[in-house]
């Protein structure tokens, strides 16, 4: 057996539980007894638990929350009308209009009126409400209702006081506003209200009669109260009224205001009110009775001065020192006394009209008043509900919204009437107002008075400054007030050394900050101003450019001109060689026929010759005359270098194909005004040296031959020459005699008046340049031609000269396509027109070569006449 159950060693070391059991909680004592090891040998190895050491271990305790605010219900009292007052009431009631309009016999109305005052007053008689102790009262239902059993008898209770019917002014005002009075006088804000159906009894409470003052008298009373220990303060009153306008909205008025009493409303701030100081009762009750006659007042069958508008006193408390018993600095306090407008029922008052919606405004304000507490309630009771903003929809609830939130202290007086017949309006009322009993509100005073004096001070002083226009003497003192309140505030604290310290960095922060911004300013002009540089830089760099392109082109136009210029005189030139002694000679013949050459000119582009060739006659005729008369050169004239041959210069008219029969009547006139000018004794023939002894005549009669078929090739080859040099001898005539300008009056006249304007201004594009040079090129053809004829028949050497003009007739060409193509199309139509009417010698010269040509064409050169062609080629390019 020994050896199945040998014993375990004894261990040598002892674990003692740091946590133990709940139920081995001891007590010191017995821990430590507990604790104690059992004597033994092993046991001094090991420390004891230091328990005692733990124990004696000080805990700080937490200190226990500081009592900031006293959570307090919300004081409701209550105040039981007597009921032997009703009685004028009645009687009122009873004067009014009846509601139904329908006329009655006087007699039955008397009678009813009779019966139903007695009816009333034994209802009077018996009271629906019984006072049972000061904090409840007991409503009894009438007998009819009882046995509807509709209604019964109902406990209401929890009230702060309940006023008896038998109560005076002064036991109100010493339970309810006493309290109230003595945290206003310390600084602390608090309002209370009236509310109540029409009639119960809340102006009565608040304002009273002078034989019977109220709340309001009561309370200026005790605050001009000598015993007083308000000395230190100043009072200010302010009472306005908050009334419905026609039922659409609310307004606002000064019942201590001059003039116009409307105030502006801007959600829960009354701007313009007129704050009047008060410095003793007297004033103060002068003043009341002021706001009593102002407020709209009007009888109903509730009431004979019944209340038709929500009517606020404030009282403010102004700071002017440090209260004595309190030995601490307080702030400014505002008491504010609320009458509200009593709820009326329709079937009560009668209303009608005007009173109606005065009644609907007054039940609408008591609604939302309730609202807003109910919605407070139940905000208390579950704080995670949000607080319904019900205040919004009233403006007295909006301007009480700090006390409907339960931020402000505020107490309630309810008034009701006792009668049997006020039971519904009674119990309606209680059993609303009931529930705000259980309304609580942290009284932190400490913390709303701050937030107060921020709000309501302002509010005042914004309302003085802007509309009430005070008096200096309120000014005076507000002014003095507030530099009395900071001078101390600077002492008290020993701050003013650091305020004006803080206020330094500020000045050089604020110099810093314009330096800063000015520098910035002037950095971005200066920006500005170099851009702007830049562009007027590159601007005239851009201007010397155009100047230097434009005097390029300026005198690339230069030389455009002088070549133009030249090659001109070089045609002129080289014709005026020829021409030029017999210019004077020539000059008349050339004048005659160019007026010819106008007016027949004229006529084509009109188109009417046909139509009247005899005054165009006449006026040739006249115009030669004129012509010869002037001219004092002689018809004929030997050409140097023409030898014997006479040429008439009037056959350069020969070549005018066209129409020959001007051309007949053209001779004729030439011819005969050169016989006809007796006072020339020059004779009609040219004898042209170097032409040997063939002797040409050139006058009418050979013209005449000229268009006979019969004609010989030598006659025709010599009037080609004719036509030739008469028409460089008419061009160098044209050209010496007249000027450009006249030339172009010239032409104008010969153009319709319609193309005038036109013609102006194809003149400014050079356009009778290119018009005149286009003949030019013709011609330097036809030689061209003319010369390669002759060279490949006679072998006739054409010098160099005759190709140049061509070349740089081409160049022109060249040069001028650009412009023309800058003509509209109407220009170059007029061009056409023009070309027809023009020039001179245009029309003749074509028409002379083209004859010129078939006459070479067809028939080959004499001798004589090779000779003259010699000779007028090299007389016409020397
Ligand atoms: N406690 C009271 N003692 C003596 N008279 C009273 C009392 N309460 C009310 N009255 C009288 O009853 C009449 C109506 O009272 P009051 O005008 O104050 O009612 P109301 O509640 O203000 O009515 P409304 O809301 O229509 O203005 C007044 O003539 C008033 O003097």
């Amino acid at each position: 057996m020994e050896e199945l159950s040998p014993m375990p060693p004894c261990p040598s070391t002892v674990t003692v539980r740091r946590n133990p059991p709940r139920k081995a909680r001891a007590t010191p004592y017995t821990t430590t007894a507990a604790a104690k090891p059992p004597p033994s040998e092993n046991t001094h190895d090991v420390p004891s638990f230091p328990i005692d050491e733990i124990l004696s271990i000080h805990i700080p305790q937490p200190e226990p929350p500081p009592k900031s605010s006293v959570s307090e219900s919300l004081k409701i009292f209550l105040r039981i009308k007597p009921l032997r007052i009703s009685n004028k009431v009645t009687a009122a009631a009873v004067k009014s209009r009846p509601r139904n309009v329908w006329p009655q016999n006087p007699t039955k109305k008397h009678n009813n009126n009779m019966a139903k005052e007695s009816s009333r007053s034994k209802k009077r008689e018996e009271a629906c409400i019984t006072l049972n102790d000061s904090y409840s009262v007991t409503l009894t239902p009438p007998q009819a209702l009882q046995e509807l059993k509709r209604s019964k008898t109902e406990v209401f209770e929890g009230f702060s006081h309940v006023f008896p019917p038998n109560c005076s002014q002064s036991d109100v005002y010493g339970k309810m506003v006493q309290p109230l009075l003595e945290d206003f006088i310390n600084g602390k804000s608090g309002m209370l209200a009236a509310l109540g159906p029409s009639g119960s009894g809340k102006t009565h409470t608040v304002f009273g009669t002078p034989k019977d003052p109220g709340l309001v008298p009561l309370t200026l009373r005790q605050l001009f109260n000598k015993t007083s220990p308000v000395s230190f303060r100043s009072f200010y009153l302010s009472i306005f009224e908050i009334c419905s306008e026609r039922g659409k909205g609310e307004k606002a008025y000064d019942l201590l205001g001059d003039g116009s009493s409307e105030l502006s409303v801007q959600q829960s701030t009354i701007r313009g009110l007129k704050e009047v100081p008060i410095h003793n009762l007297e004033e103060a009750e002068s003043l009341i009775g002021q706001a009593m006659l102002k407020r709209a007042t009007a009888t109903t069958n509730s009431n004979s001065q019944s209340s038709r508008s929500q009517c606020i006193i404030n009282i403010r408390a102004a700071f002017d020192g440090v209260s004595n018993e309190t030995k601490m600095q307080s702030s400014d306090a505002m008491l504010t006394i609320v009458d509200l407008a009593g709820a009326e029922r329709e079937k009560r008052t009668g209303n009608q009209g005007e009173r109606l919606v005065e009644s609907n405004f007054i039940n609408n304000t008591s609604m939302v008043f309730g609202q807003c507490l109910r919605s407070l309630l139940e905000y208390q009771k579950n704080r995670k509900k949000g607080l319904q903003k019900h205040h919004q929809n009233s403006l007295l609830t909006r301007y009480l919204r700090d006390y409907l939130e339960g931020k402000k202290r505020m107490a309630l007086i309810i008034t009701v009437k006792a009668g049997e017949e006020d039971y519904l309006d009674t119990s309606y009322l209680l059993k609303q107002a009931s529930p705000y009993m259980k309304i609580k509100f942290d009284n932190t005073e400490e913390v709303c008075n701050k937030r107060q004096l921020k709000t309501f001070p302002r509010v005042e002083k914004n309302k003085k400054m802007k509309l009430s226009a005070p008096k200096t003497s309120q000014i005076a003192e507000i002014v003095a007030g507030e530099k009395k309140e900071i001078a101390e505030k600077v002492s008290s604290e020993g701050k003013k050394a650091d305020q004006t310290e803080k206020l330094s960095p500020k000045l050089e922060d604020n110099n810093e900050r314009e330096h800063i911004i000015m520098r910035n300013f002037a950095k971005a002009v200066w920006s500005v101003l170099k851009q702007y540089n830049e562009k007027l830089k590159v601007a005239e760099g851009d201007i010397c450019s155009l100047k230097e392109s434009l005097a390029n082109e300026q005198l690339k136009s230069q030389g455009l001109e002088k070549e133009l210029i030249s090659l001109k005189s070089s045609c002129l030139f080289s014709n005026s060689n020829l021409a030029e002694p017999c210019l004077p000679e020539v000059g008349a013949l050339v004048h005659a026929k160019e007026e010819l050459d106008s007016d027949t000119s004229l006529a084509h582009a009109n188109r009417n010759l046909d139509d009247d060739p005899f005054n165009l006659i006449e006026s040739r005729r006249e115009v030669t005359a004129e012509e010869c008369n002037e001219s004092p050169v002689p018809n004929k004239k030997l050409v140097p270098g023409l030898g014997k041959e006479e040429i008439s210069c009037d056959e350069q008219k020969c070549g005018k194909q066209d129409n020959p029969c001007n051309l007949m009547d053209s001779r004729k006139e030439v011819t005969g005004t050169a016989e006809e000018c007796n006072e020339s004794p020059v004779p009609n023939k040219i004898v042209v040296p170097g032409l040997g002894s063939e002797a040409i005549c050139c006058d009418e009669q050979e013209c005449g031959k000229k268009g006979d078929p019969t004609a010989s090739p030598e006659q025709v080859e010599v009037s080609l020459i004719n036509d030739r040099l008469s028409n460089i001898q008419t061009k160098s005539a044209v050209s010496r005699r007249f000027s450009d300008s006249v030339k172009q009056e010239r032409l104008r006249r010969l153009l319709p008046d319609s193309s005038r304007v036109l013609a102006e201004e194809m003149d400014d594009l050079d356009i009778k340049d290119k018009q005149i040079d286009k003949p030019q090129v013709k011609l330097a053809e036809t030689r061209d031609q003319e010369k390669s004829e002759s060279t490949e028949s006679r072998e006739i050497e054409i010098p160099a000269r005759e190709t140049e003009p061509a070349s740089t007739k081409k160049q022109k060409k060249e040069q001028k396509k650009p412009r023309r193509r800058l003509q509209p199309a109407s220009s170059v139509l007029l061009t056409r027109e023009i070309n027809t009417l023009e020039i001179e010698d245009d029309v003749a010269e074509p028409k002379g070569t083209r004859g010129g040509k078939k006459s070479t064409m067809a028939q080959p050169r004499s001798q004589g006449s090779v000779t003259l062609l010699r000779l007028l080629t090299n007389n016409l390019h020397l």
